[in-house]
């Protein structure tokens, strides 16, 4: 007799993926468009303040399909704030490229930014009053992007509100005001404002930042659920590693390019249990220029120049000869 084993979140997330990434086809019209939904190539921000040049961005490299739900991590300071406010329209780069869909983010006129800004993009903020206006409902706040934005009959934007609430979890808070909510059900009130004027993605800085890890993993439920049912592309910016379990793709950021990424999948066992993969890739770059990770820096003290071999299918990394080292550098 085999015993049923209970079946783990973990399918879940692989079905939520395959769902979003057919909406987004559907979407987008066709399989063929699926790919590069966001593009960032060699992209580079250069901030001057007083003469001094701090490079926060410097060559990074990131491509998200369209449908995709994508964590950005890194530790303060390695430029994640920096790529969101390219990507949402806010910041210019110094150079490189980044696309959106159609939109050239490096070349838009006022006018152009206020399109992507209104029509492509939502936004989700770490501090719950950049999101919600505190004198509104959660219904009359889901539904003022609409009224803004001359969409719909005055009924079709309240069945739209209220279909969008009940996505997120939140139905039930549609009559509240945001000082009546917790702070999980206003950042899940606050995705369904985001998505109200249907964008194409959905960007959310620390949405989970101010919310113990239950009530964070909440809100990441709501931004699946969205991304899943409506097909909107997903990029969450946070420092906060443990988000790794909550999404598929995890991608890294250090000293302002993209370092590594984690890609969960899902796989059959012998005994037909579903168990979620975890893999890390270095990213290579155009240049072939690759980051080690710090522990494997750390755990040989991987220092100065280090020593290249090819194999038949990997290259291998080993600590260079110091003495050697010395004595060409005397
Ligand atoms: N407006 C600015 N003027 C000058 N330097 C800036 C500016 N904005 C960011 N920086 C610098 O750029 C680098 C990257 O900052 P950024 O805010 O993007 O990092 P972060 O990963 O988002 O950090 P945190 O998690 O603390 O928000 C930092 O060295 C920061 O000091």
């Amino acid at each position: 007799m085999t015993a049923t084993v209970p079946a783990p979140a973990a399918p879940d997330l692989a079905t939520l993926q395959r769902r979003a990434a057919q909406r987004a086809a559907e979407r987008a019209g066709g399989h063929d468009r699926l790919r590069g939904h966001i593009v960032c190539d060699g992209l580079v921000r250069i901030f001057k303040t007083d003469g001094v040049e701090v490079v926060a961005l410097q060559g990074l490299d990131l491509v998200i399909d369209r449908g995709e739900l994508v964590a950005i991590v890194g530790a303060s300071g390695s430029g994640k704030s920096t790529l969101l406010n390219i990507l949402s329209g806010l910041d210019a780069p110094t150079a490189g490229i980044a696309r959106v869909a159609e939109y050239d983010l490096l070349a838009m006129s006022a006018r152009r930014r206020l399109s992507y800004r209104r029509r492509m993009a939502g936004f989700v903020w770490q501090q719950t009053g950049r999101n919600l206006l505190p004198y509104l409902t959660a219904l009359e706040n889901v539904e003022l992007p609409m009224r803004l934005a001359g969409r719909r009959s005055r009924r079709g934007r309240r069945e739209r509100a209220r279909e969008l609430l009940d996505l997120v979890g939140v139905g039930h808070c549609a009559d509240r005001r945001p000082a009546q909510l917790s702070g999980g059900e206003q950042q899940r009130c606050a995705v369904a404002v985001a998505v109200a004027n249907d964008p194409e993605v959905l960007f959310a800085d620390e949405p989970t930042g101010e919310l113990d890890e239950a009530t964070g993993a909440e809100v990441f439920a709501a931004l699946r659920q969205i991304n899943a049912e409506l097909g909107v592309t997903v990029v969450v910016v946070t420092h906060d590693h443990a988000v790794a379990t909550q999404v598929r793709r995890t991608v890294a950021i250090r000293d302002g390019r993209t370092a590594s990424e984690v890609r969960r999948t899902a796989r059959i066992g012998a005994d037909g249990s579903t168990e979620l993969v975890s893999e890390e890739y270095a990213v290579l770059d155009r240049a072939g220029r690759m980051q080690l990770p710090e522990s494997f820096v750390d755990a040989l003290a991987l220092r100065d120049r280090v020593r290249l071999t090819l194999e038949p299918d990997h290259v291998e990394v080993r600590p260079g000869d110091r003495a050697d080292a010395e004595r060409s550098d005397a």
